[in-house]
């Protein structure tokens, strides 16, 4: 079993710039400057610390390619993939188009070496030259939808990857699990009707983008019933997101019997994340992670393939990642959570009567699935 990697320099390079955080600097409003929270900092210290443990020694590295533009026009509108070449020609850089997802100057390039990661991490998969694997790519790409950049996301590495597998590697059926606090309205928004992709978001409940990610929003057309959506409460830990692994996505993996399944693996449910209110511990995304694997290793010969989405605690992201990238490859380092004594007292609350409610709302559409 071997486990493939992706990770490139230029990934840090993707520059946010400076702003209050998540909105815009303006001075005189009051809203000083302040790093934006998608900067390189959790990334740089997710590679370092599977660099420092050794672990990295242990994995296939998988060199990232740019995608070409024929491969992001899969997925993207030609003027929408034009609009990201404009604003990162700009001296000082432009947005992706919803005012919080900046384009530094050269992004542009970035966005595509990020997407041909994940293309080239997929082709090892499917040729056989890794089981599985993880690519600690940036700018995330989840909320990018055919023609619109949104929540830090400029194109959708995901969605690209996934029409690449059925173009280009004889893959029909794949099945894309987000586990990223936030709501993946993109990668769900471009395969909405169609029933090949199956979409699967586990997310906080209202968050981001706002009013979006309902468990009726469940694809329109020869696409209804594949996607589904587990909008979970502020403040869901363990008990909430394994009881939705077991109730709603192992079920639905189960019956949609995918070639492939891509995870866009978000570790801003972690208890100490900044842009949301869950509580996930590295405990908790390692047992998630073990579940996606077994579910990979019985329906599609392992193939379990993730990008690196949202999180944001520069301390606590790594020991999230490290954790679901052990699980992945099978091996252990030295390194613990520091961090678990910590949340012991609280984030291993038992499931709430509304956590059960949402969950069994899912629960019923997976049956819809055939
Ligand atoms: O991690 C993210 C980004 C969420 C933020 C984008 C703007 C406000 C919330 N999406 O998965
Ligand atoms: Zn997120």
């Amino acid at each position: 079993m071997t486990t493939g990697y992706v990770f490139h320099p230029e990934y840090l390079w993707h520059d946010t710039g400076t702003s209050a955080g998540v909105v815009l600097a303006n001075p005189a409003a009051g809203i000083a400057p302040a790093v934006h929270i998608e900067n390189p900092e959790a990334k740089r210290r997710v590679h370092e610390l599977i660099h420092a443990p050794g672990l990295l020694g242990e994995l296939m590295i998988i060199e990232p390619r740019r995608a070409t533009v024929a491969e992001l026009l899969r997925v993207h509108t030609e003027a929408y993939v034009q609009h990201i070449k404009t604003q990162s020609d700009l001296h000082g850089g432009g947005d992706a188009g919803d005012g919080y997802s900046p384009v530094g100057h050269g992004s542009y390039d970035i966005a595509r070496l990020a997407a041909g990661g994940l293309i080239e991490l997929v082709t090892a998969a499917v040729h056989g030259d890794i089981t599985n694997g993880y690519a600690l790519v940036r700018p995330p790409g989840h909320h990018a939808t055919a023609d619109a950049g949104m929540g830090f996301c400029l194109f959708n590495s995901i969605a690209v990857a996934a029409r690449h597998a059925q173009a280009e590697l004889g893959l029909a059926r794949i099945a894309v699990v987000d586990w990223d606090a936030h709501h993946g309205n993109g990668t769900q928004a471009i395969f909405y009707d169609d029933p090949s992709v199956l979409t699967i978001s586990l997310h906080q409940a209202n968050c981001f983008p706002p009013d979006s990610g309902w468990t009726t929003e469940n694809g329109v057309g020869e696409g209804a019933g594949y996607a589904l959506n587990v909008p979970l409460p502020p403040g869901s830990g363990h008990a909430a997101y394994l009881h939705a692994m077991h109730q709603v996505v192992l079920p639905a993996l189960n019956r949609f019997a995918p070639d492939l399944i891509l995870l866009a693996n978000g570790f801003d449910a972690g208890v100490f994340d900044p842009m949301a209110r869950q509580m996930l511990t590295a405990a908790s995304y390692r047992e998630m992670t073990r579940l996606l694997i077994d579910a990979a290793d019985r329906l599609c010969h392992g193939r379990l393939v993730a990008a690196h989405e949202g999180g944001y605690s520069p301390f606590y992201t790594p020991y999230c990642a490290l954790a679901f990238l052990e699980e992945l490859a099978a091996t252990t380092t030295h390194v613990t959570d520091p961090l678990a004594v910590v949340v012991a007292g609280y984030a291993a609350e038992p499931l709430t009567p509304q956590q059960q409610a949402a969950i069994g709302e899912a629960t019923q559409l997976v049956s819809r699935l055939h």
